[in-house]
């Protein structure tokens, strides 16, 4: 039977980065989406940029909204502190079974917490469930219709506190326009678009880092 890309995405990882070795890992996902196929990774550009926003604000907990095969979730949980926690959620239970894998070969295991299931119904059990107090970081990488409803949601849930920070990729590709707007009309938040491209590609995108003011 014919293999999915992320199956062959794994294959890449397990062929080509050294078990433990989380850039190791970055590396080979960016190497194999540049020259054999293009995935939906946040990718080298922009993961640098979400590099930056981590190391400077140190984070204690994160929240990833869309895990795909785990590139973000790599790049962040390597940059943590050691005990700090990342939560992702995915929805589709395909790229979850390959993300968990890669984040196995990555060694990251003990930081990171992956989930299956809808933003919409996790995001009400944070607290209860994971023991959450407060989100330091919520890293949007899920789908551009719901990055404004879980941002609403993510307030009405009381888990965010004064500085806690949303980075939004693809706010211009495929863009999230109703979401952009929200952040950067809201006095609640203080919005800073980094521009940068569409992963692999030439194209124009980018990612928005709202602050939010409590
Ligand atoms: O659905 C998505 N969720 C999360 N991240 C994405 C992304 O980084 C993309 F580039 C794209 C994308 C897909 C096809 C295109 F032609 C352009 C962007 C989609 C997503
Ligand atoms: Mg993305």
């Amino acid at each position: 039977t014919q293999s999915t890309r992320p199956q062959r995405l794994l294959g890449a990882v397990q062929k080509n980065a050294t078990r433990g070795d989380p850039r190791s890992v970055v590396k080979a996902i960016d190497e194999f989406c540049r020259h054999k196929e293009w995935a939906m990774n946040v990718g080298d550009e922009k993961g640098c940029i979400l590099d930056s926003v981590v190391s400077e604000l140190n984070p204690a907990t994160v929240l990833e909204l869309g895990t795909y095969c785990g590139y973000s979730t790599v790049r962040i949980a390597s940059l943590l502190p050691p005990h700090a926690k990342l939560i992702t959620l995915e929805f589709n239970p395909d790229y979850a079974k390959i993300a968990c894998q890669v984040i196995a070969w990555a060694g990251l295991e003990d930081k990171i917490q992956l989930v299956e299931g809808s933003s919409a119904e996790w995001i009400p059990k944070m607290k209860e469930h994971f023991g959450v107090k407060m989100l330091d970081l919520v890293f949007m990488d899920h789908w551009k219709d719901d990055y404004l409803p879980d941002t609403k949601l993510l307030e009405d849930c009381g888990l965010l506190r004064k500085g806690s920070v949303l980075l939004a990729d693809n706010v211009i590709c495929p863009g999230s326009p109703d979401y952009l707007k929200y952040v950067r009309r809201s006095p609640r938040y203080k919005s800073q678009y980094f521009r940068s491209h569409l992963e692999y590609t030439k194209a124009e995108d980018g990612l928005e880092k709202s602050v939010f003011l409590g």
